[in-house]
């Protein structure tokens, strides 16, 4: 997109926009059990839909193949090799690069823009449509397109055009190795060298009243037993933990802050890292999912930023902000940067979000309007810095959030760009902070190029109390019975929220689909959806409007969404790691939970001895069967990823001579006296 272009979109209007919803109440088997119907909201939208229903369905399974439950099981299991269940069944569907995404295989090809969805916006979503038939990109929508009389429910629109395919604003991608390390933003960003259809979504302004930025739900029974979890402390010099708010003294208004968002005692990552950060120093911290790691570095920040007497953000074409957070996922910076805005409730202090598959100059507007935390996903934040609207030279805070994710192959050379881009002070001038629930050996080391050499680790523990937060549940299924006891095991849970992870965004469609047939309301978020239809899907599981959200990894970390109950791995992930956020996004923040793992011998068996181990330190029941499993295909030297039997993950600085404490949280502080050899561990 040129320079020129954002300004033009500047001055359109904001849209409301319209979102499918996979919910039992909008859809309905067709009457011959062929077709998946979806009811229009109005007959407007109707109208509107199929007079820009433009989509070619050869080979996909709109064009009058099964969606009915019969025919659905029939083709799953007899290996039907036509349409949608060969580009399924393949196992490789749209999280691959290449071939099957560009058809040739059958499976959704050749739509072209087909997004029948009706909208009363239809000037405005017409342009849309107009720049999606006639780009060189296939729409990526997942269209629910409104064909002929019955709406046909269309999983995935399409995967590019014959001339190749567009790849999307928020990918997964396989990897030669067959890691998922989908990146949600990085690749074909607005400004970037890949040209992908206009994005002119723009996100409706989050709530201005103080109860709605002040919401927050209740710490739950284990709340309490954080307080037993051990923590340990890496690396020299370390400040003492605080045991209370009172003890960090910040400034009245944080403070008050903190009381209206419920918080009246310090996680065992707050404890140690507010310290750490306010002493200046450069952090790597591991705790556990749902544990406050958001407001042990925002917390901090934000005091420093207010000791300094930071001066009100004002309009500025160039803005210069003195903090930059970055994390994966659209969904998961968006939240950081309601976390920013609560705690920075009635200061000088202004953030601002950016994340892709947004109205580019929706984002430039908003950082324009002054910046003084800017909250932002990998790509999205280069585009901006590329078009200048944001410099560099005043970061002091640089926060990788997941920071195990944003350092991997995925995000990786986007943040190294960013370090390396001109005005950005260097580690020595900036303090570098990281966060995650898991920090691999091999990241570690990664991190060392962000991280002062002096930097600190945090290890938070997991046995005590909160290891039984998530009660998990390893069941062996194969492949073709997941269906049948998933919907057993939702009909035993009833309302109660749910989130199903499954392994690619055409599963995730297609169970969504699968459980609305079954009269599950059920809506799904994954890379290939349309922003706004992943905020809308977001919104109706936050709600309970669908209690069940089917998922892609996309949504495995930093979602905290309130009364998660069940999480449920259709599929496990490749990782281990991913296993441990997915499950981490029930039993949050003292509450219980709990999740099921469907393990298919088949094709899981290398996670088995991973699985053991994280079971055990959990101390949870492990099946037997698992345990032969895991023996059977035993790997000498493997040590659960990076685990230690308490630690998720443990300071990997090999040589590394300082003491290092372990202490319950908060009943004392930790000191690494001895000085170490600070390159040694790389
Ligand atoms: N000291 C506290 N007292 C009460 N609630 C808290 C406290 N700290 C955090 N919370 C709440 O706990 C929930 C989880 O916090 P947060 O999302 O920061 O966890 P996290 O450690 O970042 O999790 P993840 O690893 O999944 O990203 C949030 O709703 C947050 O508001």
């Amino acid at each position: 997109m040129g320079d020129e272009d954002w300004e033009a979109e500047i001055i359109k209007p904001h849209m409301s926009s319209y979102v499918p919803v996979f919910e039992k109440d909008r859809y309905s088997s067709g009457a011959n059990g062929d077709t998946f119907n979806r009811t229009p909201a109005s007959s407007s939208d109707a109208g509107e839909s199929n007079k820009r229903e433009n989509t070619t369905t050869v080979g996909s399974f709109g064009a009058g193949k099964g969606f009915g439950n019969r025919d659905f099981s029939n083709k799953f299991e007899e290996g039907d090799t036509s349409g949608f269940w060969r580009g399924y069944q393949d196992g490789n569907d749209s999280e691959a690069p290449g071939a099957s995404r560009r058809g040739g295989r059958g499976s959704f090809r050749g739509c072209r823009g087909g997004f029948g969805l009706g909208s009363p916006n239809s000037k405005y979503e017409q342009d849309e449509g107009t720049q999606r038939t006639g780009g060189l990109f296939g729409s990526r929508r997942p269209a629910l397109s409104g064909a002929g009389n019955g709406d046909t429910y269309q999983s995935r629109s399409c995967s590019g055009s014959g001339r190749g395919g567009y790849k999307g604003l928020n990918e997964e991608v396989i990897t030669d190795s067959g890691k998922n390390t989908w990146k949600s933003e990085a690749e074909g960003g607005e400004g970037g060298d890949v040209q992908g259809p206009k994005v002119t979504y723009i996100p409706p302004p989050p709530p201005e009243d103080e109860d709605s930025i002040f919401a927050h739900y209740q710490t739950g029974i284990n709340f309490d037993k954080y307080d037993n979890i051990l923590v340990e402390v890496s690396g020299h010099d370390a400040p003492p933990a605080i045991l209370t708010f009172e003890e960090a003294n910040l400034c009245q208004t944080l403070n008050n802050n903190i009381a209206k968002a419920g918080y009246t005692k310090l996680t065992p990552v707050q404890k140690y890292s507010i310290p750490i950060i306010l002493a200046g120093r450069d952090l790597m911290a591991c705790a556990q999912t749902g544990s406050g790691k958001t407001a042990a570095f925002l917390l901090p920040i934000l005091a420093h930023m207010m000791r300094d007497g930071i001066t009100a953000s004002r309009f500025k074409e160039l803005q210069e902000p003195e903090c930059i957070i970055v994390a994966p996922t659209r969904e998961l910076i968006n939240q950081i940067y309601l976390e920013a805005r609560k705690f920075s409730f009635g200061t000088c202090v202004r953030a601002v979000v950016i994340y892709g598959g947004t109205q580019l100059g929706h984002s430039i507007r908003q950082i324009v309007q002054g910046c003084n935390i800017l909250c932002a996903t990998p790509g999205r934040l280069m585009d901006i810095i590329s078009k200048e609207k944001i410099g560099l030279r005043q970061v002091k805070y640089l926060v990788l959030d997941e920071a195990d994710r944003m350092l991997d192959m995925g995000f990786g050379p986007e943040m190294k760009k960013l370090i390396s881009c001109p005005g950005m002070p260097s580690k020595e001038q900036r303090q570098t902070l990281m966060f995650s629930a898991t920090f691999p050996e091999e990241i570690q080391k990664l991190a060392g190029e962000f991280l002062k050499s002096k930097y600190l680790f945090v290890a938070v523990g997991q046995v005590g109390g909160a290891c039984r937060d998530v009660q998990q549940t390893i069941l062996q299924v194969g492949q073709y019975s997941k269906r049948e006891k998933l919907v057993e095991i939702l009909r035993n849970i009833g309302d109660e929220r749910t989130m199903v992870f499954v392994e690619t965004k055409k599963k995730a469609d297609f169970i969504a689909t699968f459980l609305c047939q079954e009269k599950i309301s059920t809506t799904s978020i994954h890379g290939d959806r349309e922003q706004r239809e992943r905020e809308q899907a977001l919104g109706d599981f936050r709600c309970g409007k669908c209690p069940v959200l089917v998922a892609t990894s996309v949504a495995a970390r930093g979602l905290d969404i309130e009364n998660v109950q069940h999480v449920i791995n259709f599929d496990l992930p490749s990782a281990i790691d991913e296993y441990v956020h997915r499950i981490g996004r029930t039993g949050r923040c003292g509450n219980t939970g709990r999740a099921v793992s469907f393990f298919d011998p088949e094709s899981d068996s290398h996670l088995a001895q991973p699985l053991v181990k994280v079971l055990s330190d959990a101390q949870q029941d492990v099946p037997a069967w698992l345990e032969e499993i895991a023996f059977s295909t035993y790997v000498p030297g493997f040590s659960g990823s990076t685990r230690g039997s308490v630690f998720a993950s443990v300071d990997t600085r090999k040589n590394y001579q300082g003491k290092s404490t372990l202490n319950a949280a908060g009943f004392s502080s930790s000191q690494a006296p001895n000085p170490v050899d600070d390159e040694s561990w790389d």
